[in-house]
């Protein structure tokens, strides 16, 4: 049995569906199918959950949603209409307009987008339509929570036979709807894959399969066809957007291979994503790079010399109270250095300072911002101690400084940090480099 997940642009709109229903009908095995909400049609559209969201920040602000609100409704009107589907879909709309007039929250309103899609899909499929809400569940700290979703989904499939999931979302432990963090379609996709003991979960999408490098930044990267999943969750780490980093663990742990594919081109075979590189003939020093804006360096200067390892504890054990999540951690007798997400960490700068600072031990912090992170990826590149001299020229040739560098600490992945503005040229010139 196959779990097939269908990302926005592969259901943006009626042509869309279509080929669908083509690649599910193709093969009998697709039997549970995770739908997101329907994604851009063309270049500067918007996809639907980002005008969801929309609506709730006009709802927050004491604006009027309407307008907003009656351009979600035509897309999926015009999907309905086009495909010639039976299902009346205003009484929905009637539910969830009044639910957000009386505040519904950002996560109930961005999830509607799958909701209303996977009505639309299994209508269109004559497949059963089992909602999220009530198979993936959170716990009351607002994290997944994995066993009780595994399950009860498990006995719910047993009594199914084809069935539309609808991604993204789940429900709180007193019912209400919460939302996985963007593209989390790609998670609800693993998550139904393990609870099925699927034999393959395949991950349809716009391009064929995983590219050596992010197809917006390098002119046709050439394709990959296998990749671990060790490797997989290193590149979408930093900025493969093209599945979501926490869809591994599920699939991953259950042994079950994930296929993505192109559903503009379903005859291309895509990428397999496996547990082992055993099966690779391009078992290459590389697999691919990506890159992902937004990070600083924080450099901890302390003036005692002396419990170098009392601080460096102190430091880790404050950033996890503050749920601050670091990429990388040199450190030495007077300093301790993260690469943090800008963003995240100034939201929580203040109390993380004030409480390392009660550890009285004197130190400085210096944040020096606008670094973009990039990966290379590939199992050969931890082994090739000349891999890092090919970076160093690489980026030297286009005039760009490495501003941090971290080889050695993991198995199959080089960090560089570089300045932000030119983190387009760096995965340019390393991938021409490691090509
Ligand atoms: N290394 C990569 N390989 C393939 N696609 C990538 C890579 N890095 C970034 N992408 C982007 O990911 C996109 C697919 O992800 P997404 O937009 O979330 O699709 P979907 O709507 O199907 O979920 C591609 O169109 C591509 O622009
Ligand atoms: N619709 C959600 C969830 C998702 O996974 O979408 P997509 O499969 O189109 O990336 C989002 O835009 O974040």
């Amino acid at each position: 049995m196959i779990v097939a997940k269908f990302g926005g642009s592969s259901l943006a709109d009626a042509a869309q569906f279509q080929k669908v229903k083509d690649i599910v009908f193709a093969d009998s095995r697709r039997m549970l199918i995770i739908p997101s909400a329907p994604g851009r049609r063309f270049d500067k559209d918007e996809k639907v959950t980002d005008l969801l969201y929309r609506c709730y920040n006009q709802q927050m602000a004491g604006e009027s949603f309407q307008k907003t609100f009656e351009e979600i409704q035509q897309r999926y009107y015009d999907i309905a209409s086009q495909l010639h589907l039976s299902l009346e879909l205003k009484p929905y709309f009637q539910e969830i307009h009044k639910q957000m007039e009386a505040g519904a929250s950002a996560d109930y309103c961005a999830s509607r987008g799958e909701f209303l899609n996977g009505l639309l899909l299994s209508n269109y499929l004559g497949y059963e339509f089992l909602d999220a809400a009530e198979v993936i569940f959170f716990d009351e700290l607002g994290e997944f929570d994995a066993e009780k979703t595994n399950d009860i989904l498990k006995q719910r499939l047993e009594l199914l036979d084809k069935a539309v999931i609808p991604g993204f979302y789940g429900s709180n432990p007193d019912g209400s709807i919460r939302a996985f963090s963007r593209g989390g379609s790609d998670i609800t996709g693993a998550i139904v894959a393990r609870a099925a003991q699927a034999e393959l979960y395949e991950n349809w999408t716009d391009v064929s399969g995983f590219l050596m490098a992010d197809p917006r930044i390098v002119t046709d990267p050439r394709p990959i066809s296998h990749i671990t999943y060790h490797e997989m969750h290193e590149l979408c780490c930093a900025g493969a957007t093209v599945l979501h980093e926490d869809c591994v663990f599920p699939v991953s742990s259950a042994g079950i291979p994930t296929n993505i594919r192109n559903t503009n081109l379903p005859q291309h075979p895509g990428t397999m994503i496996t547990c082992n590189a055993l099966q690779r003939e391009d078992f290459a020093i590389f697999a691919g790079v990506s890159g992902k804006k937004g990070f600083s360096i924080l450099v901890l200067e302390k003036e005692q010399t002396d419990h170098t390892w009392s601080f460096v504890q102190e430091v880790l054990y404050v950033a996890k109270k503050y749920g601050i999540k670091f990429q990388y951690l040199p450190s030495g007798a007077h300093c301790v250095c993260l690469l943090v997400e800008t963003r995240q960490f100034l939201e929580k700068q203040d109390a993380f300072e004030s409480e390392i600072r009660k550890s009285n031990v004197p130190f400085s912090m210096t944040i020096q911002p606008d670094i973009a992170g990039i990966v290379l990826v590939g199992y050969g590149i931890i082994h090739n101690r000349l891999a890092v001299n090919r970076i160093y020229k690489a980026l030297q040739r286009q005039n760009i400084d490495v501003v941090m560098i971290n080889q050695g600490s993991g198995e199959l992945s080089t960090w560089v940090g570089v300045p932000e503005n030119q983190m387009e040229e760096a995965i340019c010139a390393i991938y021409e480099e490691f090509l």
